[in-house]
């Protein structure tokens, strides 16, 4: 997913002013999320414009609705010290098109005269708000100077669903819930992992990037990833710094027969594969596994591709390693997908987990004697992480967790549980842009 950020990268309209449809796009794509839980990738692309739209204009509407979808309760904060009192509730619509109005004034910092035109023309556009358009106009002109501090001091906890931030704040207490709030409430980095032997730091040199302790190649800024140098060879792929841990924590040596299970779409296939180990990746979904596939061909490199239930799934012979990164609710990955937050819902991690029980248990059925499995999931959920694997290793005699150490985590010591599994979260390495929230924990077979 590419965002607008600022700085060099950011693609501006294409005029200054009353440039609708990109405009009109972002609030159609905002309303389907924050009413009705749509993820926001089918939120644009299900709008009738989308296709006929400039990459450019596409990269707008999404960095406008993506604004919103971050701060939609700041936003809030800001215009109400402009408004004398707030729009009806029934002014869904008209509401709407104030935080996206507000949301390009504040957090894409567009000028009052390339922005406010463009809003008072969409809601004046519309039978059902054009009675709001002079308030607009009137709003919009001043929500930086009356509400800047306003949204500077809003508790970007509260632009979470209540339910989320309660349980944030149950599990990690609030000024950690509060800090991974903070990171999701604002564009994440561009993250690359790189096939081993490739010149990570001249790379990094040439896109304006940092080549992190943990070999991550990091951006500040998203911007077009397949138009860097090295994309069409292969070289590299996107991925999280924290999502590339649990491949690197597994180990595996060349000629090893290694499963990856949920694989799809692939980025630790990927890395599996590069370290010349015979890898079979399995996953439930075709059309994900197909993108498995185009990643592998890009990047030239090999896997067994499977399609099936991991759950139902018996491996040709025992293997040596196993990565598990079960489905899961995704909450550690908010920074990325700020839209999954409204498609969930609480009972969604009781269900999850159930399933991640199951296809751990089938998982390590697998694993010959002296085996290895990573178990991962990109979630801040206990349930799905730490809850999960200490149940598995009361039910499971077979099995002991193999503590992570120190020294495979350069940098990240503050990742590492007591008991050697790894929790990040996306407050850590905050000075650095953050990172994925995952739970990964390292398990050995007797
Ligand atoms: C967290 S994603 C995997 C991401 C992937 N490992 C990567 O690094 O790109 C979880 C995957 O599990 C798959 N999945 C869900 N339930 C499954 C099941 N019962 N059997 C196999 N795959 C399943 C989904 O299709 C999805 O691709």
């Amino acid at each position: 997913m590419t965002e607008m950020r600022k700085g060099p990268h950011r693609p501006e309209p294409k005029s200054s002013t009353k440039n609708l449809m990109p405009r009109g796009t972002a609030l159609g794509a905002v309303e389907g999320v924050l009413a009705k839980g749509v993820p926001l990738d089918g939120a644009l692309a299900g709008r009738p414009e989308w296709k006929r739209m400039e990459p450019r204009d596409r990269a707008f509407a999404r960095a406008i609705a993506s604004a919103v979808i971050r701060r939609p309760i700041a936003l809030d904060a800001a215009l109400m010290q402009v408004l004398d009192k707030p729009l009806p509730d029934e002014e869904i619509k008209a509401h709407l098109i104030l935080r996206c109005g507000a949301a390009e004034r504040l957090i894409l910092e567009t000028p009052a005269h390339a922005a406010v035109d463009a809003w008072v023309s969409l809601m004046a556009q519309d039978p059902n708000t054009a009675r709001f358009k002079n308030l607009a106009n009137a709003v919009l002109r001043r929500v930086v100077d009356q509400g800047k501090g306003a949204f500077l001091d809003s508790d970007p906890l509260e632009d979470l669903p209540d339910w989320l931030a309660e349980r944030w704040v149950e599990t990690y207490g609030e000024p950690v819930a509060r800090a991974i709030a903070i990171a999701r409430s604002v564009p994440p980095t561009l993250d690359l992992t790189a096939k081993p032997g490739f010149d990570a730091q001249s790379f990094a040199d040439e896109i304006g990037a940092k080549v992190l302790e943990t070999g991550t190649i990091r951006r500040p800024d998203i911007g077009a990833v397949d138009g860097l140098p090295g994309f069409e060879a292969g070289d590299w792929w996107v991925q999280d710094v924290a999502a590339a841990l649990p491949a690197r924590l597994l180990n595996v040596k060349p000629g090893e027969k290694v499963a990856d299970l949920c694989a799809a779409p692939g980025g630790k296939t990927l890395q599996l594969a590069a370290t010349g180990a015979s890898v079979i990746a399995v996953d439930a979904s075709p059309k994900r596994l197909k993108r498995l596939a185009e990643n592998l061909e890009r990047t030239k490199l090999n896997a067994e591709i499977v399609t099936a239930d991991v759950a139902d799934w018996t491996a040709p012979e025992p293997m040596d390693a196993i990565l598990l990164d079960a489905p899961c609710s995704a909450t550690g990955t908010l920074r990325r997908r700020p839209d999954a937050a409204w498609a969930k819902e609480p009972g969604d991690i009781a269900n999850l987990a159930d399933i991640q029980r199951r296809l751990l248990d089938a998982s390590f059925a697998q694993l010959k004697p002296g085996g290895r499995l990573v178990y991962c999931t990109c979630s801040l959920e206990l349930e799905e992480g730490e809850d999960q694997i200490a149940a598995f290793l009361e039910r499971t005699p077979d099995a002991r967790l193999d503590p992570v150490t120190a020294d495979e985590l350069p940098g990240l010591k503050e990742a590492l549980r007591p008991d050697g599994a790894v929790r990040t979260r996306p407050d850590m390495w905050e000075e650095r842009g953050g990172m994925d929230g995952f739970y990964i924990a390292r398990l050995v077979k007797a």
